[in-house]
């Protein structure tokens, strides 16, 4: 079937190709094109074909929303940028190189390994987190998510990135974050079902103890595409531990009197990544939370986890935008 589904793209051409096929190789009746395997493999054309469409328009939303996100939050002199993980982020680099600006003298900082591979790639210059000068704040950091809520909190990690990006995010002045539609919710586990938290391979198992005793169901240790390759292990060499919640109440709930502090496995987001971050072990956590840059250096610190805006590719082709309150 696959040649044919390369060939042909408008139904009517697949239909016309492939009953002749039916009738000249595999059932030699005249109405073999009605008999059962070629209904199925019909019907199969199809679902494939508008999960191709839904897989496009999702890249296309992607790419709408860092677009929107460059124009906005690329500052034209920058000399420090943070580029984040995923798969996302490749079109926030497409975009920068499509402002057509000279980059030359920027230097762009990376959030791993495929982030490293895809600045080098795109023709600009990464610089490690670790040979930063000391005092270098970066101009903004951008990255993906995999679910932001209203106030603007994240989880991240699905890449199994989370503990440079957050390094990342927090010694940038901006953090910008960029997703599509999916992503886009009222409260953090709604759509995306687990924390990522980054641990240390010989307290895994005290750390998955700990956090079903927070109320966890059943976390787990990542495995490898693979699995018999075993735990997926970060750039740090550490294991992701997967821990679904059930979905994290938002500061505002709490100001609104709901209590968040675990009481029948209900958390508020700060103080669940606050519990989780002190678990002996535990790297980091991926929920990013707490203040924004610009309020981190109103309190005299450098930047902040949490992004000062959102940008989300939508279905219809627009893009919208969720800002921090200033
Ligand atoms: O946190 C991350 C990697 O650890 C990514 O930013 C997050 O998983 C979103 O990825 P994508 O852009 O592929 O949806």
């Amino acid at each position: 079937m696959k040649p044919f589904l390369r060939l042909f793209s408008s139904p009517r051409e697949f239909s016309i190709r492939y009953r002749t096929t039916c009738v000249s190789k595999s059932n030699p009746s005249a109405f073999g094109f009605l008999a059962t395997p070629c209904r199925q493999t019909y019907r199969s054309f199809f679902a494939s074909r508008s999960k191709h469409t839904m897989a496009a328009s999702i890249e296309a939303s992607k790419r709408a929303a860092a677009k929107v996100a460059v124009q906005n939050h690329y500052p034209l002199n920058a000399k420090w940028v943070g580029i984040g993980s995923g798969t996302t982020i490749v079109y926030v680099v497409e975009a920068i190189k499509e402002l057509g600006i000279d980059t030359s003298l920027t230097r762009f900082v990376p959030t791993g390994y495929q982030s490293k591979q895809l600045i080098k790639q795109a023709g600009l210059t990464a610089v490690e987190f670790d040979a930063l000068p000391e005092d270098v704040v970066l101009d903004v950091a951008f990255d993906g998510a995999d679910e932001v809520d209203d106030d603007l909190n994240c989880i991240k990690g699905g890449g199994a990135c989370l503990f440079q990006e957050k390094i990342v995010a927090l010694q940038a002045k901006e953090f910008i974050c960029v997703a599509d539609s999916r992503k886009l919710q009222n409260r953090l586990l709604t759509n995306w079902k687990y924390i990522p938290i980054e641990v240390a391979p010989i307290a895994a198992n005290r750390v998955i103890r700990k956090l079903t005793e927070l109320g966890s169901i059943k976390p787990a240790i990542r495995l490898n595409t693979v699995a018999k390759e075993g735990p997926l292990k970060t750039d740090q060499g550490f294991f992701i531990v997967d821990a679904p919640f059930l979905p994290l109440l938002t500061p505002s709930d709490v100001k609104a009197g709901k209590d968040g502090n675990g009481t029948d496995g209900v958390w508020e987001v700060e103080t669940l990544a606050n519990k989780i971050k002190a678990i002996p072990g535990v790297l980091e956590v991926g929920i990013f939370c707490g203040v924004t840059g610009p309020e981190a250096q109103s309190l005299g610190s450098t930047g902040g986890q949490k992004p000062v805006a959102a940008y989300f590719g939508m279905p219809d082709g627009t893009v919208t935008v969720r800002k921090a309150a200033i």
